[in-house]
This record gives structure tokens, C-alpha cells and sequence, in this order.
């Protein structure tokens, strides 16, 4: 595969986020997740990523049945239950909530699909995860008519095959091709996940992150991960660079781990992560 694909740094390096002195919470960046119910775990991880990645303030809106777990093992994240579609209406429909992330663990639902609706009608950047694809398997052009703004898709091969109807291909090659594809038809960033995982733009530029270890094939992941690009979204980063800088910051995590990863562990390993790209920044 040509050199120039390979996802790396000089990709994105001098698109990554940094702080003004005058910087506060909201001027940082407002990350907006929608968790669900009874898999609460999956927000979660995702909601820890996005701030650790450097987002200055994170929510997690949740249905009400399901507040105290989520709000118990949580203390930077701020939880906000909702009784009702109008009262999460209301929790969405905030001017400074810079981007949105539906789908880990949200359940495949009319409410999941009329929530990711509900976003992508802001125009603000949304990352449209797990659940959130599969909940338009049935009804892929719905999904591509409702994109207006920046937009990230994060399909594994499973989500990609439901999503788009097409089993994915044997080879990179083709593998490449029906991401682009996809990019195009749903005028996005398509994330498919692997053991290589493939970023295309609507574009058509591509780039393939191969510094993933096998450890990251690991339940919440990929969880982690959309929490990331969320996480860079909201900071300002153009959607293609915030989903490759999101994957390369993923497995330098997993790389510097080690063994016996589980996905709790990938957020604790970004601070050393970010601190070696911001000395290559500086040279
Ligand atoms: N802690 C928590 O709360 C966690 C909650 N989570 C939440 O769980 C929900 C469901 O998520 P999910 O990933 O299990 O997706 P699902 O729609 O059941 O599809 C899976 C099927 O697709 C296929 N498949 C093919 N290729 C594949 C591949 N590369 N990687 C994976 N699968 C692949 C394979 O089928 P097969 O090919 O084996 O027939 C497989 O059976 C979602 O909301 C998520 O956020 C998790 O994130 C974990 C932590
Ligand atoms: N064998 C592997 N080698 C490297 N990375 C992998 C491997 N398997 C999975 N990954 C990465 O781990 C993450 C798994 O995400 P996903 O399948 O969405 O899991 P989950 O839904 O449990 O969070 C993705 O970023 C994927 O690229």
C-alpha cells in the first residue's frame, strides 16, 4: 500500500487542538453524548474519552430510569436524565454544545433513529456509532438525506454490511473502494474499523491507521474510540483529521498499554499519548 496513505501525524499534527491562557470550559469545546439503557457502559467510556481528550466540558443525557448508574461512577462527566423526547429536545438544543455523539450502547430503536435525526438537523458535527448505524440498516437513505453538517460514520465490518447492504470485500483494494464509496453516498467521514481501519472523506482523500494492536479487539473499543473523534470535533478539528488524529491516538494508547488490555484502560494512557505529540508539534 503507498506510503502516503498510512495514517500519521503529519496528517494532522498542526490541526490538533491547543489551549489559549484565556481558555475556559466551553471555549474548549462542549461534547454532547445521548447514553442508553441497560448497556450503560458504552457511553460511558465514550463520554471519558472525549474529555480526556481534551474537551472542556462533556454530557451525557440519559434516560431517567437509567440516571443513578450512569451518574454513580461518573464525576467530571455531567449526566442529565430526560423524562421524555421534549425534554431531550430541549437538553440537545443547546447553542453551546460544539458536537454530538449517538450510538454506543443507544439500542437499535425508532428512538434511536429519531434522535440521530434530531442531531444531524442541528448542522453541528455529529459521530454516528454502533447501534445508531444499525438502526438505519432498514432505511440507509433516510440517514444519508439528514446529514447537513460535518459528519463521521463508524461502522466495524458488521455495522458497514447492515448499513450499506454489501458484505465487505476480501481485499484492501476493494476494502478501500467501498469505504469511499460509502463516504460518498452518505457525504461523511467513514470510519470502517479493523485490524487496518480505512478513513474516507466524501471527497475521496482515504487514509489506512495501521498502528493498532490486536489487544484493541476488546469489548468498548471501539466505544473509546468514537469518544475521541467526538472529543476532537468539538475542539474545532475538521471531521477527515479529527477521525485519523482519533485512530492513531487509539492504538499509541493500546501500543503503550501493553497486555491485557480492557477499554477502561486506553483514556488513563491518552495524557502521555497527547504530551508526545505535542513535543513533535513543537519541533
Ligand atoms: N460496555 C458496554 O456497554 C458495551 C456496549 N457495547 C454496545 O453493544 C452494542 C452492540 O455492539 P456490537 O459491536 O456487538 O454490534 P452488533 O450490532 O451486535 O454487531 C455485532 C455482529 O457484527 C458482526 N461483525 C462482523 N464484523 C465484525 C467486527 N469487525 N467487529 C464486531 N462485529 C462484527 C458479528 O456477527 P458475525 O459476523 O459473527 O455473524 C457480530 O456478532 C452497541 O450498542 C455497542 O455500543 C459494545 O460496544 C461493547 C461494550
Ligand atoms: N485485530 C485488531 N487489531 C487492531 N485493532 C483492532 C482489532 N480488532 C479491533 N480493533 C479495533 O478495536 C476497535 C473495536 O471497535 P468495535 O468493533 O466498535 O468494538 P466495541 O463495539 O466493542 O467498542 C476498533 O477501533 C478496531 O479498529
Amino acid at each position: 500500500m503507498n506510503d502516503q496513505m498510512m495514517n500519521q501525524p503529519k496528517h494532522w499534527l498542526h490541526l490538533l487542538p491547543t489551549l489559549q491562557t484565556d481558555s475556559h470550559k466551553y471555549s474548549r469545546g462542549y461534547v454532547f453524548i445521548e447514553g442508553g439503557y441497560p448497556m450503560t457502559g458504552a457511553a460511558r467510556l465514550a463520554a471519558v474519552a472525549a474529555a480526556r481528550v481534551g474537551a472542556g466540558i462533556t454530557v451525557l443525557a440519559v434516560p431517567e430510569i437509567a440516571f443513578q448508574i450512569y451518574a454513580s461512577q461518573l464525576l467530571s462527566i455531567i449526566v442529565k436524565p430526560y423524562a421524555n423526547a421534549a425534554t431531550l429536545a430541549q437538553l440537545v438544543d443547546d447553542e453551546r454544545i460544539n458536537a454530538y455523539l449517538i450510538g454506543p450502547g443507544a439500542g437499535i430503536s425508532e428512538h434511536t433513529r429519531s434522535s440521530t435525526l434530531d442531531l444531524l438537523r442541528t448542522g453541528k458535527p455529529v459521530v454516528i456509532d454502533a447501534d445508531a448505524l444499525t438502526a438505519f440498516a432498514e432505511q440507509p437513505q433516510t440517514l444519508a438525506d439528514a446529514v447537513k453538517g460535518p459528519c463521521v460514520l463508524t461502522p466495524h465490518a458488521g455495522e458497514f454490511a447492515k448499513l450499506t447492504g454489501h458484505t465487505i470485500a476480501a481485499t484492501q483494494t476493494l476494502k478501500i473502494a467501498q469505504a469511499q464509496a460509502a463516504a460518498r453516498t452518505f457525504n461523511a467521514t467513514l470510519l470502517l474499523k479493523g485490524a487496518v481501519s480505512i478513513i474516507a472523506s466524501a471527497d475521496g482523500r482515504i487514509l489506512l491507521n495501521n498502528n493498532a494492536p490486536p489487544t484493541l479487539a476488546t469489548a468498548g473499543a471501539g466505544d473509546v474510540l468514537a469518544g475521541l473523534i467526538t472529543g476532537l470535533l468539538a475542539q474545532g478539528m475538521p471531521a477527515f483529521e479529527a477521525t485519523a488524529a482519533a485512530c492513531w491516538m487509539h492504538g499509541s494508547a493500546a501500543t503503550l498499554f501493553g497486555p491485557g488490555l480492557i477499554a477502561e484502560d486506553l483514556s488513563p494512557m491518552l495524557p502521555a499519548v497527547l504530551r508526545t505529540l505535542a513535543s513533535q508539534a513543537n519541533h
